[in-house]
């Protein structure tokens, strides 16, 4: 399998090389060549099968020959034996129509572990025959971070860096980044948003010297293998549901774009997907692109779904250059226009291309409350306002017949104060971080400014030699 850029002019690369590279030397991000597919026949013979199984069969097409089947099963019963529940990732039935997937039972208590527990052991995997260091940078608004550190902290050959937006993460999810005191792990708070952050780690990635120099590496959906870890969800749900006999939809709370396009891509190599409803908080950028074409990004407004407080969606570039015939000389000029004028219109076969699969939902916090009350009080379950914000969504859409999978993104206790104004339960904390408040926490805070951050990194991190 190769692996080329959205923007076109970046050497195509294999598996191996797009995990450790991140975003590519033109500014673009990195997907397949073409999409694998699966039959109907190879769907029906997921049936149960294991998270691990299931994951070797929807991964294996991508990983290519970077790794053999044996050396994929065995990291992937290595990441998921880290999870609390044996389906990895259960599904629980709310209602007649509507499921929660819970992707929130590994150690930092949200998806993102999904494929970062994954990632972890790929990074350590590869540069174990490498004579290399490497230095993560990242961008978090809470939930990446945590993950990311927990995947590599203490790693030999690895450094990690990440900046989250001072103020605008939740105390449980700053705390669970700053309490790792290991000598790898470097937190920075920069006074800005998650946008502000995002623009800087991908700015480190342009600059050909620093990034040659520390010898970059991605932990945010920029990095390809984040996305094909998150495919294999949608395919174990939509099994146990009924697929390929019976289509799926499933309703995805959505800020950078990741989550959902690993659904999209599941659709593309064959899943029955009848739509993806993609639901945002008021940072709706999203939400207005898909339903008008006007990808116009605001200021960030700060929500109680912090996670998603993201006007600048990254992984939207890759659904534009897929639906846009990938043309990535095209598709370079009009991200060139966005980065200048923060707007872009959507061309029409993009629009017509993306409402084939996809709807929208713009979710405020009073519906986003009143799901969080639904779903407590119809269904039993306390749900985090993330995964309020999708279901929300699910149950708003005009989609019938088919099951509906909202999938909660995070452990209600790692967002009590919002849970509690909405639902009077106060989530406990769980046993991984019954003692979070008692840790000690280390991390710098730095003006949000590239040079101050740059200058940071370079005092600290390990130069390729
Ligand atoms: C809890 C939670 N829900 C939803 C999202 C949005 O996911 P994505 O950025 O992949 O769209 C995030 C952040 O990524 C998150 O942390
Ligand atoms: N919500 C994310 C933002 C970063 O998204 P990523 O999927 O690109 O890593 C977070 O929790 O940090």
């Amino acid at each position: 399998m190769r692996y080329i850029s959205t923007r076109g002019s970046a050497p195509a690369l294999d598996f191996e090389n797009v995990t450790l590279t991140g975003l590519a030397s033109d500014g673009g991000l990195y997907l397949p060549e073409a999409w694998p597919s699966f039959s109907p026949q190879e769907i029906a013979a997921l049936a149960g099968l294991s998270y691990v199984e299931t994951a070797v069969r929807v991964m294996m097409p991508f990983v290519g020959d970077a790794l053999d089947e044996d050396a994929l099963r065995e990291l992937c019963t290595q990441a998921y034996g880290r999870f609390d529940h044996d389906a990895v990732t259960p599904l629980i039935q709310l209602d007649h129509q509507h499921w929660l997937l819970e992707l929130f039972h590994g150690p930092t208590l949200a998806f993102k572990d999904v494929a970062l527990q994954l990632l972890g052991l790929l990074f350590e995997r590869f540069l174990s025959k490498r004579d290399t260091h490497i230095t993560i940078v990242g961008a978090t608004s809470g939930d990446t971070g945590s993950a990311a550190i927990d995947a590599v902290a203490g790693r030999a050959k690895v450094d990690i860096f990440m900046l989250h937006p001072e103020g605008r993460v939740s105390d449980v999810q700053r705390r669970q980044m700053t309490t790792v005191l290991a000598p790898n792990v470097h937190n920075i708070a920069i006074k800005g948003s998650f946008d502000d952050a995002q623009a800087m780690v991908k700015a480190m990635f342009a600059d050909p010297d620093f990034s040659g120099r520390f010898q970059l590496s991605a932990v945010n959906s920029i990095n390809w293998a984040r996305l094909m870890a998150q495919v294999v969800y949608y395919f174990y749900a939509a099994v146990r549901l009924g697929a390929p006999e019976r289509r799926i939809a499933f309703a995805v709370p959505t800020g950078n774009f990741g989550d959902v396009f690993a659904g999209y891509v599941a659709e593309r190599m064959g899943l029955p997907v009848e739509r993806l409803i993609v639901a945002t908080n008021v940072n709706d950028i999203l939400h207005r692109a898909l339903s008008t074409g006007d990808y116009s990004a605001g200021q960030v407004v700060p929500t109680a779904t912090p996670s998603m407080d993201i006007q600048v969606s990254s992984n939207f570039e890759r659904l534009l250059f897929d639906l846009g015939g990938r043309d990535g000389t095209a598709l370079a000029d009009a991200m060139r226009g966005f980065e200048t004028k923060r707007a872009l219109q959507l061309s029409n076969a993009q629009r017509e291309g993306a409402a084939r699969l996809f709807s929208s939902a713009r979710i405020d916090a009073e519906a986003m409350g009143h799901a969080m009350r639904w779903a407590h009080d119809r269904a039993g379950q306390v749900i985090d306002p993330h995964s309020a914000v999708g279901l929300a969504a699910a149950r708003a859409s005009d989609v019938v017949d088919v099951p509906v999978v909202t999938l909660a993104t995070a452990h209600p206790a790692k967002f009590r104060d919002a849970v509690e104004r909405a639902t009077g339960v106060r989530p406990p904390l769980p046993s991984r971080i019954a003692n979070l408040f008692e840790r000690e926490e280390r991390y710098d805070v730095l003006p949000a400014t590239l040079a101050d951050v740059t200058g940071y990194i370079a005092e600290r991190a390990t130069p390729r030699s």
